[in-house]
């Protein structure tokens, strides 16, 4: 190939959002392919609160294949990235871009490698679904790459090889990973219940308590779970609020709802004394003002609530929350234009 030929770069830089389960995925029947033991349900965060953005280049001048997490390298040595590198490459098509004289056949996918740049806008690996928003991002993000054309079932099987709850990531609104029956996974694949207007008026409260990394993977977690529970099957009957971390996820019908907790939050929670409410409720602000809440002195200022008797004292727990993510169900992933918000360089395909 001549050295001329070797210059072009082709990039895609897609936006995808993080799902919470509200029937969660919780144990494995297949480790390998990632098929679940039940089915789950799950509202899909607003984008703009929460969301990875993942860009994907390819270009023949690379010679291997790169990704970098976060501005770190990071390993796709893992068999769950392969595979879905795999995957992908597997249904490539051919691709033909007349002005910059770029054309790739279905065969020539094989052999081009792929650098990819993503950054979650939330904590990595903190119980927050990262991995569920970073593989569904992955997968389509690469699928625009190389003109896919599999319906965004056939997307979401992929992610799923990723990372199980990755499947719910590429819808908006309410998605439910049907479990399936087949061995080989065919029929393990997400689909949506609903887009995200169904239920605007919905609000997620995320008490953020910890952004480290969790000592226990979900991976991890759910294996111990299979292997030594003995009510697993019959736990997905059962309702719960926490994600496989110490966050804890709250969701209100509405947004009247959604203001009466978080003024029992804050009361209960309160921050630091120096700290800043803007930075201690972030994500949708306009919940603070329906709750009453403009600066400090306000939260300083609330009540206890009327629940609060001599048989439940009003303990207070100022600092315990680092800070909480008000947010909504939102869309499903997209392609981004705006060449400012690419984490590649589009001349190089290497990180900006
Ligand atoms: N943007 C991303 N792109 C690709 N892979 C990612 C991305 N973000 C996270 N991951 C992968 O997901 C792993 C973290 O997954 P893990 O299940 O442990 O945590 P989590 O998804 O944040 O929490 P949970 O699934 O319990 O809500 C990371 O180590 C990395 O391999
Ligand atoms: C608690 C959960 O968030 C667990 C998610 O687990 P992962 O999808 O991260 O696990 P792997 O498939 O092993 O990657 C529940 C859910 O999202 O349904």
């Amino acid at each position: 190939m001549g050295e001329e030929s070797k210059k072009w770069v082709l990039t895609v830089t897609a936006q995808t959002p993080t799902n919470i389960a509200v029937i969660k995925y919780w144990g494995k029947r297949d480790e390998n392919l990632i098929l679940p033991i039940n089915d789950s349900i799950s509202v899909t965060l607003d984008p703009e609160h929460l969301c990875t953005t993942t860009s994907v280049a390819v270009s023949p001048s690379f010679d291997q294949d790169r990704m970098w997490l976060n501005g770190k390298e990071f390993s796709l040595a893992g068999g769950r990235y392969q595979r879905c590198l795999k995957e992908i490459r597997s249904r490539a098509c051919d691709y033909v871009d007349e002005k910059k004289g770029i054309k790739i056949t279905k065969k020539e996918w094989e052999n081009l490698h792929v650098h990819i740049a993503s950054y979650n806008n939330f904590p990595t690996a903190a119980g927050l679904a990262s991995s569920a928003a970073g593989f569904a991002c992955l997968v389509f993000a690469l699928a625009k790459l190389m003109n896919v054309k599999d319906d965004l079932g056939t997307l979401s099987s992929i992610a799923r090889q990723g990372s199980g709850s990755a499947c719910r990531s590429l819808y908006g609104g309410f998605a439910k990973w049907i479990m399936g029956k087949n061995d080989n996974g065919s029929d393990s694949i997400a689909v949506q219940l609903a887009d995200e207007k169904h239920w605007d008026d919905l609000v997620i409260v995320i008490a953020v308590v910890s952004s480290r990394q969790k000592e226990t993977s979900s991976t991890t977690g759910m294996r111990d779970s299979v292997e030594t529970s003995m009510l697993i099957q019959h736990r997905a009957k059962v309702a719960y609020t926490f994600d496989a971390g110490p966050n804890a996820v709250m969701i209100a019908r509405n947004r009247k709802a959604a203001a009466l907790l978080l003024q029992r939050l804050l009361f209960f929670f309160p921050p630091h004394s120096d700290a800043d409410l803007s930075s201690y409720v972030i994500g949708d602000k306009s919940i603070l003002q329906d709750a009453g809440v403009k600066d400090m002195k306000d939260v300083e200022a609330l009540p206890p609530p009327p629940e609060v008797s001599d048989k439940i004292p009003a303990q207070q727990y100022k600092g315990d929350v680092s800070y909480f993510i008000c947010t909504r169900p939102g869309k499903g992933p997209v392609v981004l234009c705006d060449e400012s918000k690419a984490l590649l360089n589009p001349e190089t395909g290497y990180p900006k």
